[in-house]
């Protein structure tokens, strides 16, 4: 079974008179493990499907189970839960909290799940060190560059572990050398922790660092690289 199962989601937005539809019955399945990209022009719902598999944003029509867990019929109460266990999120601006330190920004997903301190120190060690940033703990985002601050998004993004971790633009506000050492990073953390990735970029090299890529064109996902859309096998989940 796929670790995310994707099945005929639509979402339409309404623009003044005017129904916008960036998601048209788009399935796909998502391995444990497995690097995915996602391209497209500006405004084809690139971000919108981000959202729906990060379950911050529901779907008008279709499915996505993540570990056999339909998140699209999950209440809000249940989806906060289930986000913090199971949901990574790396943003392009990286969102980090100001006062904190990068221990403490790191430390924040921690904080909604039930686990003693010692764990939880011993989490955030390893994500540091995952991204090479163990001497900066007690820094300030102000006091680190922008490819650090998004080391450090990309450790909070991991540290609990999640199942699944969603990127929007990870690469998007940073110069050419930092944006190849983060998508390096982004393959180490694939290939050696065994992170399932969705990426959103509009970089084709970025892009071409994912075992799989897709493209959204007027609502519909396409794959330009790597095995097929899983469209006819796996139909349990069909509406
Ligand atoms: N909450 C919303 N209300 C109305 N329209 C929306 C909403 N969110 C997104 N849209 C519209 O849906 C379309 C897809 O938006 P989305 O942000 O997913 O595109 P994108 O491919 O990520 O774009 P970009 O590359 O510019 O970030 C756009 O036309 C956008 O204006």
């Amino acid at each position: 079974m796929p670790l995310i199962e994707i099945r005929s989601l639509t979402k339409t937005y309404r623009k003044g008179d005017e129904t916008i539809t960036p998601l048209d019955d788009v399935s796909l399945d998502i391995e444990q493990g497995e690097f995915i990209s996602l391209m497209g022009a500006s405004g084809t719902g690139k971000s919108t499907l981000l959202n729906l598999v990060a379950s911050i944003d529901r779907p008008d029509r279709g499915r996505i189970a993540v570990d056999g867990v339909e998140i699209t019929n999950l209440s809000r109460t249940k989806l906060a839960a289930w986000r913090a266990a199971n949901l990574g999120y790396i943003f392009q601006t990286h969102n980090l909290v100001p006062v904190l330190t990068a221990y403490e920004n790191i430390e924040l997903p921690l904080l909604l799940l039930p686990m003693s301190s010692g764990e939880r120190r011993k989490r955030i060690e390893i994500a540091l060190q995952a991204v090479d940033l163990l001497d900066r703990a007690d820094h300030f985002p102000r006091q680190m560059s922008g490819g650090q601050e998004q080391r450090v998004g990309i450790a909070r993004a991991i540290v609990a572990h999640p199942k699944v971790v969603v990127a929007d633009e990870p690469t998007g506000d940073l110069d050419p050398t930092t944006s190849d050492q983060i998508l390096d990073l982004l393959k180490r953390l694939n290939e050696q922790l065994n992170v399932t990735l969705l990426m959103v970029t509009h970089d084709a090299e970025a892009a071409a660092i994912a075992d799989k890529q897709f493209r959204l064109d007027n609502g519909k996902l396409v794959q330009t690289l790597g095995s097929t859309i899983p469209s006819a096998r796996s139909e349990s989940l069909k509406t």
